[in-house]
């Protein structure tokens, strides 16, 4: 794939965000690898949605260096590449501040699958990060949240769980592209809020049994899946 393609792909992916309403100003950034060629298209820092184009996109390679473009890249640049040097299956990244599922950050409680919906795309909780020390804070705060992330996902699969909540601070998702990232942004946040709803209803309210988050992940994820038309 060209730069000019993985651009196109990653700017199209940060505007699906802002279309989808998770973004407010400049409040997040997807990003894509070319696992190729050893480089990572990524948002520039700071700049809105509205005013951003396709040359702003900014190329760089797995150790941070911009490659291609004439803009600083999204602050969180080390988190992403973070993420694709230790997560070697995925291929997209998408970080944002979207409302319910930042709440759960926030609170720094990971999010229970309570309900089916929440397990036809995670199996099991979402996790939330340890609150980061003060000198993890000071050392390399972009690199040290990456750190963070792939920390929880020491025992469960990334493929499986593909978001991660940051203590304090806001979600992060992954998928095999930009686009896929974006689509499971857009996914975390009605989990985030179908469970704040619930446990608002029902403070006691316990996770779903094990047997029917099996059979709603497998059936759309398992090796034996029959959902949908694949
Ligand atoms: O997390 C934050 C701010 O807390 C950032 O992700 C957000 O402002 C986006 O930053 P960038 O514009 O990508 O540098």
């Amino acid at each position: 794939m060209s730069y000019r393609e993985l651009k196109e792909q990653v700017f199209e992916a940060n505007m699906e965000l802002h279309h989808r309403k998770l973004v407010v100003y400049t409040w997040g950034n997807v990003s894509q690898i070319d696992r190729d060629k050893g480089v990572v298209a990524i948002k520039p820092s700071g700049v809105a949605y509205e005013d951003m184009k396709v040359d702003d996109i900014v190329v760089v390679d797995l150790d941070n260096n911009v490659v291609e473009g004439k803009m600083r890249p999204s602050s969180d640049t080390k988190t992403h590449t973070h993420l694709y040097r230790h997560f070697e299956s995925i291929g997209g990244v998408t970080h944002t501040h979207s409302t319910y599922a930042t709440a759960w950050a926030q609170a720094q409680q990971p999010i229970p699958c309570y309900g089916t919906t929440h397990a036809d795309y995670a199996y099991g909780d979402i996790p939330v990060t340890a609150v980061m020390s003060d000198e993890q804070i000071k050392r390399d705060y972009e690199e040290e949240t990456g750190v963070q992330i792939t920390d929880c996902f020491k025992d469960r699969s990334p493929v499986e769980t593909p978001m991660c909540i940051i203590a304090g601070h806001a979600p992060f998702t992954w998928g095999k592209d930009a686009a896929q990232s974006v689509y499971h942004a857009v996914v975390l946040e009605e989990m985030a809020k179908m469970a704040y709803l619930t446990r608002t209803l029902r403070p006691d309210v316990q996770p779903l049994k094990q047997a029917i988050i099996d059979k709603h992940y497998l059936r759309k994820h398992g090796k034996n899946a029959y959902y949908g038309q694949n």
